[in-house]
């Protein structure tokens, strides 16, 4: 089974660079990132430089709604 990472902040500067390698290296990533410090085209051009698809999500995970939507099972 493929193993899946989420990386947050991975439209960043370094997390956008963790993702292609990441991707390069044959895993799946998810990315959250809240685009204050980034723009959502990142996802776009890891793709076309990797030819891998990328799960992106715009949100915080330090908002706990939004981290019990993506993350269900998690205890609080
Ligand atoms: O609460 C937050 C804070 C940040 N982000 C996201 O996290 C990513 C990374 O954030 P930073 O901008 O703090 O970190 P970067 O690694 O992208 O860039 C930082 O490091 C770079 C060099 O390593 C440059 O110095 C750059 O100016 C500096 O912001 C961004 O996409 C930003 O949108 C969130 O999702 N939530």
């Amino acid at each position: 089974m493929m193993k899946k990472i989420l990386v947050t902040g991975g439209t960043g500067y370094i997390g956008s660079h963790t993702v292609v390698q990441l991707l390069q290296a044959g895993l799946e990533v998810c990315v959250i990132d809240n685009l204050c410090n980034s723009k959502v085209e990142v996802i776009d051009q890891i793709q076309k430089i990797t030819g891998k698809q990328v799960y992106f999500a715009k949100g915080d995970i330090r908002d706990r709604s939004y981290f019990k939507k993506y993350f269900p099972s998690s205890s609080d």
